[in-house]
């Protein structure tokens, strides 16, 4: 229904999106993950005709959006990354604001209205000043400026970057549940728990471009004959990195915090040449385990690189 043919989108000189081609069906979760500037809000802003593409079309209901973006803005509803509200002005008051742009009024505005703080949860501070809020409370509240027209196709960009945890698994839930609903969702995001959580389907971007794309299960079956192993210790430093990678030259090495995690092919069994490599240059080694993959793993087997460089 919504659909992203051969996208390229040119800076100046700088092509920031890639023959990027997308297909989102009705009541279908999509989720676009990538790291920081891999061209995901400039994709999802060519979709939403918000950024005219370079070259490439994007089809809504088998027409050119060039021709009728009107007709496709009437039936999204898009959460930018940025919170934009009036801070001076109550929940309510700015979801009226809002409800106003997209043509609605009069009785059917109020029952909107609250029918929408209703699905984000601030019903009970409908009438205190935004300025007051959590920034929680404030993404919140951007979700719900893009739900009172009662949109087909939800487009989010990263709608929970920057907030508290509690807040985050209100919204991760208030999604889920719209998802449940019905509602077609296109769900941004750099961390892979959420897309993971979320979605059916996920498209996987770096630098500008489509690297992958499945269910999570064909996703992950991508790195299945891969191994990691999580490493935890003291002197765990990228010396140990390099001597590991001579030793398995098929390994990929990087940390997470103060987890050491090296891939690589299962054929291999590292457990206890690591061990001894870690004696030999006096590493001690607390603790190993061989992890289950994630879309993190696929990331890296398939860029060389953790998704949150
Ligand atoms: N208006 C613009 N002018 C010039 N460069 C831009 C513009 N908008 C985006 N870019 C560049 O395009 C690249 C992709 O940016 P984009 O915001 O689409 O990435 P992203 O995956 O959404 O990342 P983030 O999560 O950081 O927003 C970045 O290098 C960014 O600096």
């Amino acid at each position: 229904m919504l659909q992203a043919i051969n996208l390229h989108k040119r800076y100046k000189t700088k092509e920031v999106v890639r023959q990027v081609n997308m297909q989102l069906e009705a009541g279908e979760s999509i989720g676009l993950l990538g790291p920081n500037g891999a061209g995901k809000s400039t994709t999802i802003s060519m979709l939403s005709s918000l950024v005219m593409p370079t070259s490439g079309e994007v089809i809504w209901n088998s027409e050119s959006i060039n021709k009728n973006p009107e007709s496709l803005r009437k039936t999204l509803g898009v959460v930018p990354q940025e919170i934009a509200l009036y801070p001076e002005l109550s929940a309510k008051e700015n979801l009226a604001f809002f409800g106003r742009i997209y043509g609605l009024k009069g009785s059917l505005l109020s029952e909107r209205v609250e029918e929408t703080l209703q699905k984000i949860g601030l019903s009970d501070r409908k009438n205190d000043i935004v300025k007051t809020f959590s920034g929680g409370m404030k993404r919140r509240l951007n979700i719900g400026a893009a739900l009172l027209h009662r949109p087909s196709i939800l487009i989010m960009d990263e709608p929970t970057v920057g907030i508290d945890p509690q807040s985050r698994a209100y919204i991760l839930d208030t999604v889920k549940q719209l998802v449940e609903e019905g509602m077609t969702l296109l769900y941004t995001s750099h961390y892979m728990e959420e897309v993971e959580l979320l979605c059916d389907k996920i498209y996987i971007m770096d630098q500008g471009e489509i690297i992958a794309f499945g269910t999570k299960e064909q996703l992950k079956s991508l790195v299945s004959n891969n191994q990691t192993i999580e490493l935890k210790g003291h002197l765990l430093t990228e010396e140990f990195g390099e001597v590991l990678k001579k030793q398995f030259p098929t390994a990929s090495v990087r940390y997470e915090e103060d987890i050491f995690l090296v891939s690589m092919p299962k054929k291999e069994e590292p457990l206890a040449t690591i061990f001894a490599l870690a004696a030999e240059n006096d590493v001690t080694i607390t603790s190993a385990i061989i992890k289950i993959p994630s879309l993190e793993d696929v990331f890296l087997h398939l860029t060389g690189k953790a998704l949150r460089d």
